[in-house]
């Protein structure tokens, strides 16, 4: 709680909400106290009085008015005649919370003297202030009431449909569908019609909450339910089961833990929903009705007609608290849903217009490219490079504690790819590989600043508008990640996955003609059966298959660069070398370009033409995949790597396999020199005065270490 209190001071509406309804719910407690009169207390020849508090030699009075027209209910200021408010003064006796009896309220006038109508008064005299906030006991409960209850049905009935399956998946989902195609407020009217009329307010509150509540859940069942479905096959839901824990231990232990964020952020966006929803039925006279009192039952008798609207505006008053607390509420579940998920967390931090343009800061380190010597691919197009990166660095702004904090994953990398080309990125975690890919069509969240350029067939994409970023998004540009199993949605077969992909770039395209389609691109990548297995669902699969058919995916839309994000990481090494061989001959028929992503500096010089090896954000070194593997590495930290790798380790050092000792870089507070320096054997204190540039060794070979002439020259 304090975490999260700490986080929303630093979203402007949502704190301003989170006090607003905090105070509002205070008053809706001590109502009695804070309203000056009862909500029935009636003030006879005073029906539509218009608000009189004023401040009049210093102090807030009532102003005295007298009726000029009790047709139409037209009223005079009767010049220097107030009346004071009094301050924590005796009013109409009352028992506070129900229990304590008291006279006091927050203000008021003496009784018998001029009453205060701080909004004005309505058809019958009564203050409209006074009945606001009596009126949000039933408006403000209603809504938490139905809320809960709604949810708690949706959390039991989508959670056993979710866990269970099977008939009992089938029925539980028939049933919400029945109630989600009856629109909502046609299943509300028809509900409240069955029951009796003559009903008074403590049964139409008991009624509209069961009505709201019966009518709210089947959605959130549903939602819930996928997710459910999905947590159910996570590992450690699998590992309960085999321990023969029971049913609804790993309910309430494992999966109801791991959805109550979304029921938090539920909560509060539904709670509007209910609100509302109460407003209608008693606007439409169903709802709440006198004695008690709601903001709906207020703006059913105040706004009746436009006349009154026109003659008396302050009957509008429910009106605006009820807007305002929908908005409050709606804000309120924004923060929540963005405290729960990083991911959608906006800082204005680093707005899109100081992104630099093109051109604007010439890069700082030549970009490299080594093709000419060293590429083992012999139909690569040199000098058209596919995409080209000038000096991208990207930061990204973090909340940590009260303050906002710089994290500088990626500092000035450069490179071009050609096309056909495979690139293989390898570093330790953490050292800024899948983040400077994703920059490249933008799929970094918007706590993310991106500077530099970034080229696309000469195209640039950095600061690119969204329409235009899709033609590069998904369609020319792919994406594989390490756990295809989280690519998919659970609940959707392989066959529809094709066919949405196909229809968004073809609309008349015909299911049959995208099965066809998706059948040839399946046998392209080595899928068996497949157009069998094109009904089946993502969990039917294993992940090498999974694999394949991201790719067969990435290949439906035309993808011309494939980005690998360590897509072997969790196969075992025969399935490991199948995707590489697949890789490698989809480079060679379709000719599309690869940068492939990992740890394992063995694989990615088996299978790239060119490395870059990176840490702490840089690129510390570049060469062909034969110069870094083949002996002629040259940085500290890229002979690290080899050293610490199974079979060029052993190669290299003669000796067991070597850890790297010490902690990778942190990218919140880098190394003030060159960021492997705390872990480097070979560091010199001039390893710390700065960042070294990254220097051309030979052609088409770059290293970052001012330490390497040196070495070279006493080795
Ligand atoms: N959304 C984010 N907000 C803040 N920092 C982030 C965010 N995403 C990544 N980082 C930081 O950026 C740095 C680089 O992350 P990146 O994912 O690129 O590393 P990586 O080399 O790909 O590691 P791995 O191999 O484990 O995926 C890390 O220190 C990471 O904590």
């Amino acid at each position: 709680m304090k975490k999260f209190l700490v986080y929303v001071k630093s979203r402007p509406l949502g704190f301003i909400s989170l006090v607003l309804l905090c105070l509002l719910y205070l008053c809706m407690i001590f109502a009695e106290f804070i309203a000056p009169y009862p909500a029935a207390t009636t003030f006879g020849e005073m029906s539509y009085h218009p608000p009189n508090g004023r401040f009049y030699n210093g102090t807030f009075q009532a102003q005295e008015f007298r009726v000029t027209s009790t047709v139409a209910w037209k009223y005079a200021r009767i010049r220097d005649s107030y009346e004071k408010v009094r301050f924590l003064g005796k009013g109409t006796p009352y028992k506070l919370l129900g229990l304590i009896p008291m006279e006091r309220h927050l203000f008021t006038t003496a009784r018998g003297a001029y009453p205060i109508f701080l909004m004005g008064a309505d058809n019958l005299g009564r203050d409209i202030f006074s009945r606001i906030i009596h009126g949000s006991r039933i408006s403000l409960t209603i809504g938490f009431v139905a809320t809960a209850i709604s949810l708690a049905l949706a959390v039991l009935f989508g959670g056993l449909a979710g866990y269970y399956g099977g008939a009992t998946d089938w029925s539980i989902m028939r049933i919400c569908e029945f109630f989600m195609l009856i629109p909502g407020l046609y299943l509300i009217l028809f509900l409240r019609s069955l029951l009796s009329s003559n009903m008074d307010s403590g049964q139409a509150y008991m009624m509209i909450t069961v009505i709201l509540s019966l009518v709210g859940w089947p959605g959130s069942a549903r939602t819930i339910r996928g997710m459910v479905h999905a947590i159910k096959r996570e590992e450690f839901v699998m590992n309960s089961q085999l321990e023969m824990i029971p049913s609804t231990l790993i309910i309430t232990r494992d999966i109801i833990p791991q959805i109550s964020s979304l029921l938090i952020v539920s909560i509060a966006l539904s709670i509007p929903g209910f609100i509302m929803t109460e407003t209608t039925l008693s606007y439409l006279g169903l709802g709440i009705v006198d004695p008690a009192v709601s903001w709906g039952s207020m703006i059913k008798r105040d706004i009746s007609t436009l006349n009154n609207l026109k003659n008396y505006p302050w009957l509008l008053n429910p009106v605006w608290f009820l807007l305002g607390v929908t908005l409050a509420f709606n804000f309120l579940g924004d923060a929540l849903r963005d405290y729960y998920d990083p991911y959608h967390t906006v800082f204005f931090k680093f707005p899109p217009f100081f992104r630099k343009k093109k051109n604007e800061n010439p890069p700082d380190s030549k970009s490299v490219n080594m093709n000419s010597n060293t590429a083992n691919y012999d139909s690569i197009a040199a000098n058209t490079p596919l995409l080209e990166l000038h000096d991208v660095t990207v930061d990204f702004s973090v909340l940590r504690g009260k303050e906002h904090i710089k994290v500088q994953a990626v500092r000035g990398v450069s490179f071009d790819l050609a096309k056909g080309e495979i690139l293989g990125i390898v570093g330790e975690s953490g050292s800024g590989k899948s983040v400077t890919t994703q920059a490249i069509p933008d799929l970094l969240p918007k706590n993310a600043s991106v500077q530099g350029s970034i080229l696309y067939e000469g195209k640039e994409l950095t600061g690119l508008a969204i329409n235009d970023l899709r033609l590069y998004r998904g369609k020319k540009i792919g994406m594989i990640f390490q756990e295809p199993g989280r690519s998919y949605d659970p609940l959707q077969n392989m066959g529809s996955v094709f066919f949405e992909t196909f229809h968004n770039s073809d609309p008349y395209i015909t299911r049959d003609a995208a099965m066809e389609k998706a059948e040839a691109l399946l046998k392209e990548t080595g899928l068996d059966n497949s157009r069998e297995r094109l009904s089946n669902f993502p969990h039917q699969f294993s992940g090498g298959q999974l694999q394949r058919i991201g790719i067969a995916l990435a290949l439906a839309q035309g993808c011309e660069l494939l980005v690998a994000d360590e897509p072997t990481t969790a196969l075992d090494v025969t399935i490991q070398k199948q995707i590489i061989e697949l890789l490698r001959a989809l480079r060679k028929t379709r000719r599309i370009s690869i940068i492939f992503i990992s740890h394992d500096i063995d694989l990615v010089a088996d299978i790239s033409d060119r490395i870059l090896v990176m840490y702490g954000g840089l690129i510390m070194e570049a060469g062909g995949s034969g110069t870094i593997s083949g002996g002629a590495a040259l940085h500290p930290y890229t002979k690290a790597l080899l050293a610490a790798s199974p079979s060029f380790g052993s190669h290299y050092s003669k000796s067991r396999l070597l850890a790297i000792p010490g902690r990778v870089t942190d990218p919140s507070n880098p190394e003030p020199g060159c960021p492997f320096a705390p872990r480097c054997t070979k560091a010199k204190p001039e390893c710390t005065s700065g960042i070294p540039p990254l220097a051309l060794k030979e052609e088409g070979h770059e290293v970052r270490c001012v330490c390497i002439d040196n070495q070279e020259a006493t080795s």
